[in-house]
């Protein structure tokens, strides 16, 4: 059966979708899903031995389809991969969905995401890659969110709550 979720998340690496996305679909009375999840029970490796073993090309061919199929199957909280939207035919998909951005500046992206080497994009020197990330991906995430929602300085239930609002949606 085809569905849509009732909301997708995106954003960057570390910036809560997972910790907002739960408790959204929480308030919701939801199911969530997460694609980065997806990929790894799929594949039954981590996100990072996929981009050491193939590549990164080869992780987005992986993860195009992973959200095709969810953006399909599900019809809860849908968390996408950070980079998921680097893909066109991705962003076509999203452009009927309601579409959260959740955003946030360098500083709290270092705190939250650290020197963790389960971020492949961020091992080396976080506050630069996070940077250059961002100047690639910041219009993108934009054009494809119906609301954008800051999370700097706020803790995650007040970005979920901060969420409903922006969507005009009702908790359970
Ligand atoms: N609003 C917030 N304020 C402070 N810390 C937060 C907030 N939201 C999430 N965090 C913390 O930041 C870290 C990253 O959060 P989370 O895993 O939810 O992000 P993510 O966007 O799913 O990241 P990724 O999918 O790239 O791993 C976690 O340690 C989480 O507890
Ligand atoms: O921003 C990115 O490019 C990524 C984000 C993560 O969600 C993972 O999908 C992977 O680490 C790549
Ligand atoms: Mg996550």
């Amino acid at each position: 059966m085809s569905t849509a979720p009732v909301v997708v998340l995106v954003g960057p690496m570390g910036v809560g979708k997972s910790t907002v996305g739960q408790q959204l679909a929480e308030r919701l009375g939801v199911g969530y899903r997460d694609t980065d999840d997806d990929i790894v029970a799929e594949q039954d490796r981590t996100i990072a031995e996929i981009f050491v073993d193939e590549g990164e090309p080869a992780f987005r061919a992986i993860e195009k389809q992973a959200v095709r199929r969810a953006l399909t199957e599900h019809d809860g909280v849908l968390a996408l991969g950070g980079g998921s939207i680097l893909d066109e035919d991705t962003r076509a998909l999203l452009a009927g969905q309601r579409v959260v951005y959740l955003s946030m500046d360098v500083e709290e992206a270092v705190k939250r995401t650290g020197l963790n080497a389960a971020r492949p994009l961020l091992a080396v020197n976080p506050r630069k890659q996070w940077r250059e990330l961002m100047e690639a991906r910041r219009h993108l995430y934009e054009e494809v969110a119906t609301a954008v929602v800051a999370t700097d300085g706020r803790t995650p239930e007040e970005v979920t709550q901060a969420a409903l609002d922006a969507l005009e949606l009702k908790d359970a």
